[in-house]
């Protein structure tokens, strides 16, 4: 299937939808000038995001195992409804290890597609799902590739249960970098966070940017809404702007963690970074008939 985006700029953005090797469907969209974000219908990942001159800009592992239902290593799982080891479900929830379906008639959010390449995913929990996590949930995720080549991605949680509930949240995001001793972090300067090798016990961020020597595995919390990663080989800097996620995760397993990693090459470390959009420290709670929406965008903008 080949077609134009429906509010598309033009009818030059374009959405094709394909199967992987396993049959799964995943849709690939591209803007005007040829950037393009591929998203797969297991677990409403985004498994690439290229700029206009073919550049990956997402890191997935060589040895990324692409069945559901275990999760994919790199691009952008979603963690949903648990972050982590932080409860009783597997670790990140199950969200991630879902076959997602295209939502043909998604709730419209205002201003939000002109001009983009857009894919409306929705999950809604099975019988399965709900025997461990007894609520009754309708995930719309939305991720548009804008004529500049940012990426978006929106998530709306609607509790359509009887009773509250609450979850946390994270869009895992991996980043394909030059080299990990070369990047640095800049936005979560002075925050407290909790450090996942230290009982997630609680410290203050003292460096003027974060730079990496070793494991790092930790949540920034209540960081303002922009965050840096500066890539000095490749000349580059993500631009992370969020909305309603209040955490940043941060996550390098280095060399030691990464050989004890199945689907993570044992160099690999080197050529990749987490940095989610999270809320980790405090779950989201949704009454009957409320939504949450949380928002991350991706951008890219060269650097010396
Ligand atoms: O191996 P996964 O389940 O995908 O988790 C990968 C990593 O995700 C997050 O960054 C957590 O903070 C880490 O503790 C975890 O190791």
């Amino acid at each position: 299937m080949n077609h134009s985006g429906g509010e598309s700029d033009h009818n030059r953005t374009a959405i094709e939808i394909t199967k992987d090797k396993n049959g799964i469907d995943q849709v690939i969209l591209r803007n005007i000038r040829g950037a393009s974000a591929t998203v797969s219908l297991h677990g409403g990942q985004v498994l690439s995001w290229k700029t206009e001159r073919g550049e990956e800009l997402l890191f997935t592992s060589s040895k990324a195992i692409f069945s559901p239902p275990k999760p994919v290593r790199g691009g952008i799982p979603i963690c949903f409804p648990q972050f982590g080891n932080r409860g009783t479900l597997e670790q990140h929830g199950f969200a991630r290890n879902k076959i997602w379906v295209i939502d043909q008639n998604p709730p419209p959010l205002p201003n939000d597609s002109n001009g983009k390449a857009c894919i409306d995913l929705l999950l809604k929990p099975s019988e399965d799902d709900m025997k461990l996590w007894p609520h009754s949930f309708e995930f719309r995720l939305r991720v548009c590739l804008a004529a500049d080549g940012r990426l978006n991605l929106i998530s709306r949680i609607r509790n359509v249960n009887g009773k509250p509930f609450s979850f946390s949240f994270a869009f895992h995001t991996y980043f394909s970098i030059s080299d990990i001793s070369e990047v640095r972090v800049e936005g979560l300067e002075t925050l407290d966070y909790l450090d996942n090798l230290c009982q997630k016990e609680r410290f203050t961020e003292q460096g003027d940017a974060l730079t990496f020597e070793s494991e790092v595995d930790r949540v920034y919390l209540d960081s303002c809404n922009t965050v840096a990663v500066l890539d000095h080989e490749r000349k580059r800097t993500f631009v992370i702007r969020k909305e309603g996620l209040q955490d940043v995760v941060v996550w390098n397993p280095w060399e030691k963690k990464s050989k004890s990693i199945v689907d993570l090459g044992d160099e690999e470390y080197k050529h990749m970074l987490c940095v989610d959009g999270a809320a980790v420290e405090k779950p989201i709670t949704l009454k009957p008939g409320e939504e949450w929406t949380g928002r991350l965008e991706l951008s890219v903008v060269p650097s010396t």
